[in-house]
């Protein structure tokens, strides 16, 4: 899960935690600081789309954790180790880079499965394990499925760690894109045209007041919020009658083969034709599934899906990311709000 709508990664006056152990850059700092707060955790335990398909996927396929050794990727609250020493595990790694360890250590204790979950704090790159484990499970998507590059994380401790029959909670997951109808890139036209009028107010007023011409960073100052309000993408809880036409995979992920570079970029070509008479389209909107199948060699009793589709009854907390269809540079907003 992403901090906030839109990607903006924000540290909140709310709440406990600490500061976050790993040594990142900047922007990776500010990513890991959000999750050691107990208000952000809180927020992924209350999505309860997102709770069910996970709880429905451990307890329905009890038999791949039972008596297995599992590896939790991001931790968080330990919510997932949990299920997997309640679903039968015979031990679970829960790996966890922020201050957030410590209260995941305190869960497990409170819930009586200290003996089998093992929490260790550290950024799952650097962490060593005592052996290989025969599951990992993690809930690592962001917005429009790779907004944090968490999967990166994944692929890392599935390399390193998974047995070569073990199998990945979730297993497979999918891009999709779809035409849709909004008002919303109407609206951020007029707040776009708001900024560059307060703009010239501005030179204006620093020209007779303080005898400096600040006219020559107009383009600058347009560039860079063409680029905050026009050239990225939003994030949307869209109505399922939005969607105008039909949604197409842009992209299908095997999570037990899938490599750094296969994910790195997203290209595809499409056909999503509009189905609805007398809509505009407005917007493409993304959104991901994953699925949890087990593997091949050892498959799911049950499948379950995980879907962050436009729902009539609320979705979702990653929402869907839009991107108004208002020049030809679409594919490039979807990939700037994607992996930056
Ligand atoms: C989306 S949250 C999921 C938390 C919890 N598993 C759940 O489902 O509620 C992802 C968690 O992974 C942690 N995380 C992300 N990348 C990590 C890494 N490379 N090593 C260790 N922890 C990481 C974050 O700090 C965050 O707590």
């Amino acid at each position: 899960m992403a901090s906030l709508p839109n990607g903006a990664a924000a540290a909140s006056s709310a709440g406990g935690g600490g500061a976050p152990v790993v040594d990142k850059e900047v922007d990776f700092a500010n990513y890991f600081c959000t999750y050691s707060y107990l208000y952000h955790q809180k927020e992924m335990l209350c999505d309860r789309v997102r709770m069910d398909a996970y709880h429905s996927a451990v307890f329905r396929n009890a038999h791949h954790f039972r008596g297995k050794v599992v590896l939790d990727v991001g931790t968080g609250s330990g919510i997932l180790a949990i299920w997997s020493a309640q679903a039968g595990a015979r031990k679970v790694y829960a790996v966890e880079a922020t201050n957030m360890a410590e209260h995941a250590r305190e869960l497990a204790r409170a819930n009586n499965v200290a003996d089998i979950v093992e929490v260790i704090q550290g950024s799952m790159e650097d962490v060593v394990l005592p052996e290989k484990v025969d599951v990992i499970i993690s809930e690592w998507m962001g917005y429009f499925l790779l907004r944090e590059s968490m999967f990166d994380s994944v692929i890392c401790a599935r390399d390193r760690w998974l047995k070569l029959d073990g199998v990945m909670y979730p297993s497979h997951a999918r891009m999709w894109l779809a035409p849709i109808r909004s008002g919303l890139g109407d609206k951020k036209m007029e707040d776009f045209d708001i900024t560059m009028h307060d703009w010239s107010l501005f030179v204006e007023d620093t020209a007779s007041y303080y005898g400096v011409n600040m006219n020559v960073l107009t383009k600058a100052y347009r560039a860079e919020h063409e680029k905050y309000y026009l050239r990225s993408s939003i994030w949307n809880n869209l109505h399922p009658n939005q969607v105008i036409g039909r949604a197409a995979v842009v992209k299908e992920i095997d999570c037990l083969t899938a490599t750094v570079d296969e994910i790195r970029e997203v290209r595809a070509q499409v056909t999503m034709p509009i189905s609805q008479d007398m809509a505009r389209l407005a917007a493409l909107a993304g959104w991901f599934d994953v699925h949890f199948r087990g593997s091949k060699q050892n498959p799911a009793a049950q499948e379950t899906e995980l879907s962050t589709a436009p729902d009539e009854n609320g979705g979702t907390h990653w929402g869907q990311q839009t991107a108004d269809y208002i020049s030809d540079s679409i594919d490039e907003r979807l990939y700037w709000n994607t992996f930056n």
